[in-house]
């Protein structure tokens, strides 16, 4: 874990009038990084994110005997002739590395123990993240599984014959079960046929995208229903891969427009990507910000106003930190919902937001599944960041607008984007360049 450092967000001095280059996308990279380690050569990605998740992710695969070689933002990925088991990879707080690893390493002759941290909650009361569908899964196609509590840490033992076959888990508390156990399938000696049964299964955007990466390497899967992957036996082509921009990460940026009535634009935005943060533009349009693509060139023009939203964010829960902080700015109530399983994430993040947007002077209530925020005249405080990456780029749009907003840690951003405080303070740097060009004109 990164030592803590406490930061004040600075405001805005000028409307926003920037353009920002946003590093490559942390769900993408990840499924690079293991379909690259699953692939039948070496592979080349290019533009991947660097940032603690997707590092781990990088030394997991090296313990497992992959061969890593970086060149700045070219990575050469060569699989091993058979996976290694490790005495121990650490996935830190990444979900998609303590998801998406496990599968491979019961490919492996062997124990690989797997340890992490636990999320941080309001209070300072720790849980693990919840890891039981994915383990049922291994378990259920072949591998041996020890597991002391609930989640991390855990011993998976494998197999480089693991059988796969007919696999059923629930899902509903983190797409990233159908994912991990969809990217390893086709390793597996009976392919793997998936289903998922309980209630709806989260961010659907990211099984699709890792259904469209698998096709993209020459996987058969078909999707003979809802919730229902049958994944053939087979080799995963190697190739080379350019990653997108992280869409998530581009929220807080675009919606520094929103909140200042400002102008942000973010370039190679992809005109359809799988990734659940494109929704970000429909949820700034609602907000009442004017969105538009020229080419790959995105444009986010704010208005004199934020509109109060009715919000399912079901399918992209990632924005529900962005979404809160616009709620809290608006004209009257919103509501988001659909996302009871964020409570598993980093931290609690229903009870992490209630907690400092009350403590700014919003009025917030948690619902079953969401939020209801009440926009109050918002006043300085501390904002407690619980470890997450998304709570600190929320204090940080906050902090555009309300003086003295103290984040007790911005280290934690490096999760996903170790250079946020260089673009944020970059972005505003550049809007005031800006203004001062135009007064010259
Ligand atoms: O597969 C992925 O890359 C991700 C899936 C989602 O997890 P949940 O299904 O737990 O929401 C998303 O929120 C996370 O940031 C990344
Ligand atoms: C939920 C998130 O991350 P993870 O991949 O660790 O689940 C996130 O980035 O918002």
């Amino acid at each position: 874990m990164p030592d803590s450092r406490p930061w004040t967000a600075p405001l805005a001095p000028v409307p926003v009038n920037a353009t920002v280059s946003i590093p490559g996308s942390k769900s993408e990279t990840n499924r690079a990084l293991i379909l690259a380690a699953l692939a039948d050569g070496p592979s080349v990605i290019t533009g991947g994110l660097d940032a603690r998740d997707t590092r781990l992710m990088r030394d997991g695969l090296r313990a497992l005997g992959v061969v890593i070689t970086e060149h700045d933002n070219r990575w050469e990925i060569t699989p091993p002739s058979e996976f290694s088991p490790a005495a121990e990879i650490d996935c830190g707080l990444a979900g998609t590395v303590m998801r998406f690893l496990p599968p491979v390493a019961a490919l492996a002759a062997g124990a690989t123990t797997f340890t992490g941290e636990v999320a941080v909650l309001d209070g300072g009361e720790v849980r693990v993240r919840p890891m039981g569908g994915l383990l049922e899964g291994l378990n259920a196609a072949g591998a041996a599984v020890e597991i002391a509590a609930n989640g991390l840490p855990f011993t998976i033992t494998g197999r480089p014959d693991l059988p796969g076959g007919e696999v059923v888990v629930d899902s509903s508390a983190t797409s990233q079960y159908v994912s991990g156990l969809l990217l390893a399938g086709a390793r597996f000696a009976g392919g793997l046929d998936l289903r998922h049964q309980g209630p709806w299964v989260p961010s659907r955007p990211n099984i699709d995208m890792t259904v469209q990466m698998l096709r993209d390497r020459g996987v058969v899967i078909e999707e003979p229903e809802a919730d229902h992957w049958i994944v053939h036996p087979g080799t995963i082509a190697a190739g080379e891969f350019v990653i997108e921009p992280d869409l998530a990460n581009a929220a807080p940026f675009l919606a520094a427009a929103a909140v200042t009535g400002g102008r942000i634009n973010v370039p190679r935005w992809p005109r359809e990507s799988n990734q659940p943060g494109a929704a970000i533009t429909d949820v700034l349009a609602l907000f009442g910000a004017d969105v538009s693509l020229d080419g790959d060139l995105l444009t986010v023009q704010g208005t004199d106003k934020l509109e109060a939203v009715d919000l399912d964010l079901h399918d992209a829960s990632e924005l529900t930190m962005v979404a809160a902080v616009l709620a809290a700015l608006a004209d009257h109530t919103s509501r988001i919902h659909g996302v009871a399983h964020i409570r598993g994430h980093e931290t609690d993040r229903l009870a992490a937001l209630e907690t400092d947007l009350t403590a700014v002077g919003a009025e917030v209530r948690q619902t079953d599944d969401g939020l209801v925020i009440h926009p109050k005249l918002l006043r300085s405080n501390t904002w407690l960041t619980y470890a997450d990456h998304r709570m600190v780029t929320a204090g940080a749009l906050l902090g555009l607008v309300i003086d003295d907003i103290q984040l007790d840690d911005v280290e934690c951003v490096s999760k996903t984007m170790p250079d946020f405080v260089d673009l944020w303070t970059g972005m505003l740097a550049d809007s005031v360049a800006a203004e001062e060009e135009a007064g010259r004109a």
